[in-house]
């Protein structure tokens, strides 16, 4: 049986995720922070780990690209998860009494519209399920967490607003990690690291313009600091071309002439669940 980490406590999103995409075959571990959570996998606690990466709102979700980087992991797959979210708070509590919201940051960004036109105080919590725990243990009735509606049921927490995120459609993209990298006849995509040689003009341009002469399409760029020197960044890019695809071949072969680093962080496909 493979062991499988997440974000706990009970209730998240990634539980969600992650029980819907694994057999039940499977060793769960549940793990209080994202960086947490990818930590042990690096730590070999674990064999793999499934985590936010991007959301279709509020975009990016820098703790786990970082905590990718970090300890060197590889992405085996990637899942697309429908994110509704909603209002929650105790029993005794309405929208008239909540002054304050909590969740996880991501969560606090899908609801910018609605936080904002109830002028409410932001609290940040590590998961939405942490947040709605501590609404219960709070017994306050001005304080809502933003989390799911399993949540609230399993709490015994009141709804007190459905569906309150910026747009209905709402989507945030997981990725499944193992520490070592996966080749599989079905991966239709990859994601690489890459470290320019230089910072001169047009640098990024320069990388990109390879993968555009070799016909590969890109689907996802992401630029995070070297932690070296202000204006210096690695890009994390995604392609819709395997690794083991000539075309890839030839575009890494091309960006190592240049001496540019380039990484292979994964090579997958998507689930849509
Ligand atoms: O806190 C949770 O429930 C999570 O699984 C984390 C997380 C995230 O960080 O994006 C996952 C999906 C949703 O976008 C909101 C929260």
């Amino acid at each position: 049986m493979i062991r499988v980490a997440y974000l706990g406590p009970k209730g998240t999103f990634s539980e969600e995720a992650a029980h819907q995409f694994f057999s039940d075959q499977t060793i769960w571990v549940m793990y209080e922070s994202i960086l947490d959570v990818l930590e042990a996998v690096h730590n070999e606690e674990v064999d793999k780990c499934i985590v936010p990466i991007e959301n279709s709102i509020a975009g990016n979700i820098h703790t786990t690209i970082d905590g990718l980087l970090m300890y060197d992991l590889h992405i085996e797959a990637d899942l697309i998860f429908t994110v509704s979210l909603h209002l929650i708070g105790n029993q005794d509590s309405n929208m008239n009494t909540i002054n304050t919201i909590s969740s996880i940051s991501p969560a606090i960004n899908q609801c910018r519209d609605f936080i904002k036109k109830h002028s409410y105080k932001c609290e940040y919590t590590d998961s939405t399920s942490k947040a709605a725990q501590l609404v219960k243990d709070s017994n306050e009735n001005n304080i809502a967490a933003i989390a799911s509606k399993l949540v609230a049921f399993e709490h015994g927490l009141k709804i007190l607003q459905s569906e309150i995120q910026d747009n209905s459609v709402n989507h945030t993209r997981f990725i499944v990690v193992g520490k070592g990298l996966v080749e599989s006849a079905e991966q239709m995509k990859s994601m690489m690291l890459i470290n320019p040689n230089n910072e001169n003009p047009g640098v990024l341009s320069s990388i990109l313009n390879v993968f555009s002469a070799l016909g590969i399409n890109l689907t996802w760029i992401e630029s995070r600091p070297t932690g070296k020197r202000l204006g210096t960044y690695r890009f994390l890019i995604e392609s819709e071309v395997a690794q083991n695809d000539q075309r890839m071949v030839k575009a890494i072969r091309i960006l190592e002439t240049f001496e540019h680093q380039v990484h292979i962080v994964g090579s997958y496909s998507t689930t849509v669940l």
